[in-house]
């Protein structure tokens, strides 16, 4: 079935501008996700994307540029035909910098030029994907200008900003101090790309649509939740931004804290953003903090070295070009948290991600309690298999339930097996990246999987004591894990003392 089928209604003509379209994300991401949106038919008729960097580039140049980068990175092959329609709408503006005013002007008196030519209608939808240091410049500059507000009554103007929000709680509470004057919340879309990620929604569906699962869904009948997002890349040629940010604030801090709130939540009176988002906060606020005590023994970090990932040899971060060779930064993370509510009080949530891990997985194994009673004489002899429900994101979306069965014969002898669904399995058409569906949704102004100011500052609010008290420790013992395992051997006595063992689906 095409995507077309399931959307409600078209988003209205607009102009998207794309602040760093010169970079890595425009190319690898954004462009490709603009061109899929336009194949699938669900980008509205009139519409015009206009780059602006400080790239030397005319209108041709980008397009050229930005064809290259969706032959290259696109979900959906490049037609020609397709292509030179959809890049027809392609512009470009080659700024001086990012506080230019100059250019700001020239901005405002483009974009009301398509409004005229490529009939946008006055709505706008600007993008920050810059480094974070000019989130401000450009958002202060447009207020600047007046383009915080739509030219005539009835337009609309947003505008998605990118991660990372801020680096600890106070520079998160100034970024949003700063974008709101200048924007209303209403208008800002904080971009948490795992919650684009198709299987990521399919928690909230799976939740929420379903009756079987809720009313087990809680302390009574879970006895853990784990979630591992674990990547076989290091870091690649992004080391002086990671060398400075590390796994808590690259990964923790946003995607991983998003996918506690899904999986913690408690139901939304509706599926409205203000709804969802409500429900999202209350869970991040009732996360116990972080005592000294805490980060001392629930928190693990750890930083790779020399080891072999799928059967090569690859350095030790220390070794990563950019990357300082006695550098503390953190490339992976475990931790044990809880969720001071009555229905997750006492639960553990273990939570681990890091780089240079065997194999790229994101998963939640939600694991339930034992039966009370153990009748059969197959389980007294060896201890019988929990009930664990595995949501896997990627890289194959779907969901595992094991379940124990009898073994055919005479005796009883049981043998835990996987109920599965699978994403590729089930629908014929392919999954969209979680870009698609974050543009698609901020040009249509629903904001439920952006991450409001609130949230981000609740999830500063636990790991900035954290950054802290690393600064004050002693500077930890790294490398302490080799490239291609599964991390230092503290993440896994951190679960053992509590009589549990990380759980993937396939190991
Ligand atoms: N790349 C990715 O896959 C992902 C990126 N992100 C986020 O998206 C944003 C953009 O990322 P990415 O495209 O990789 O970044 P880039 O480093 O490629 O920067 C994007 C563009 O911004 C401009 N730029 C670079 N440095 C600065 C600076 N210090 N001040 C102002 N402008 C600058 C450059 O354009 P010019 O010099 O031409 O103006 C550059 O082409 C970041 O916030 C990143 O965290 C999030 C998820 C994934
Ligand atoms: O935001 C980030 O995410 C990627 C991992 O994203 P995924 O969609 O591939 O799981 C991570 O590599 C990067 O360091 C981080 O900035």
């Amino acid at each position: 079935m095409p995507a077309t089928e399931f959307i409600s209604r078209r988003p209205d003509p607009a102009a998207i501008v794309i602040f760093g379209a010169s970079g890595d994300l425009t190319r690898r991401k954004l462009m490709p996700a603009l061109y899929a949106l336009y194949t699938h038919g669900l980008l509205p008729q009139r519409f015009a994307i206009l780059g602006f960097s400080r790239r030397d580039w005319s209108d041709d140049d980008f397009r050229t540029t930005m064809r290259d980068a969706v032959a290259e990175f696109g979900r959906v092959p490049l037609d020609t035909t397709q292509w030179d329609e959809f890049a027809a709408r392609l512009f470009y503006l080659d700024a001086q910098g990012y506080d230019h005013l100059e250019d700001y002007q020239r901005l405002r008196d483009r974009l009301n030029t398509l409004d005229e030519t490529e009939g946008t209608d006055g709505n706008r939808l600007f993008y920050a994907a810059t480094p974070p240091q000019a989130f401000v410049p450009i958002v202060e500059s447009l207020g600047a200008v007046g383009l915080n507000q739509p030219p005539r009554e009835g337009a609309w103007v947003r505008l998605v900003i990118e991660k990372p929000f801020g680096t600890d709680l106070a520079s998160a509470r100034a970024l949003n101090a700063r974008i709101q004057h200048v924007f209303d919340e209403s208008q800002i879309y904080r971009i948490d790309h795992y919650l684009g990620k198709e299987a990521v929604q399919n928690l909230l569906a799976f939740r929420f649509a379903n009756s079987l699962f809720e009313p087990i869904w809680n302390r009574n009948h879970i006895e853990q939740v784990q979630i591992t997002v674990a990547e076989s890349i290091g870091v690649e040629n992004r080391a002086g931004y990671y060398d400075r940010v590390g796994a808590l604030r690259d990964m923790v801090q946003n995607h991983l804290m998003q996918l506690v709130t899904l999986i913690a939540m408690e139901p939304p009176a509706s599926f409205d953003a203000e709804a969802v988002r409500n429900e999202k906060v209350k869970v991040l606020r009732a996360i116990r903090p972080f005592d000294e005590n805490a980060i001392r023994t629930r928190i693990v970090r750890g930083q790779y070295g020399p080891g072999v990932v799928n059967e090569k040899p690859v350095r030790g971060y220390r070794e990563e070009e950019g990357v300082a060779p006695d550098s503390t930064t953190e490339t992976y993370v475990a931790l044990q948290l809880e969720i001071e509510n009555w229905r997750w009080a006492g639960i553990p949530f273990y939570l681990r991600t890091g780089k240079r891990l065997p194999r790229k997985v994101s998963e939640i194994a939600v694991i339930f309690r034992r039966p009370p009673l153990l009748i059969f004489d197959d389980q007294r002899r060896r201890k019988m298999e929990q009930n664990v429900l595995y949501l896997q994101i990627q890289p194959h979306e779907g969901l595992s339930l094991s379940v124990n069965i009898k073994i055919p014969g005479a005796t009883m002898r049981l043998e835990p097996v996987m109920m599965d669904f699978c994403y590729h399995g089930s629908f014929e058409f392919a999954i969209p990246e979680a870009y698609e569906r974050l543009l698609l949704d901020a040009w249509l102004g629903d904001a439920t999987l952006f991450i409001r100011a609130d949230e981000t500052e609740a999830s500063w609010a636990l790991f900035t004591p954290v950054l802290e008290a690393w600064q004050r420790m002693p500077p930890p013992d790294f490398p302490n894990y080799a490239a291609g395992t599964w991390g230092p051997p503290e993440a896994d006595e951190l679960l053992a003392r509590n009589g549990h063992a990380w759980k993937l689906m396939l190991l």
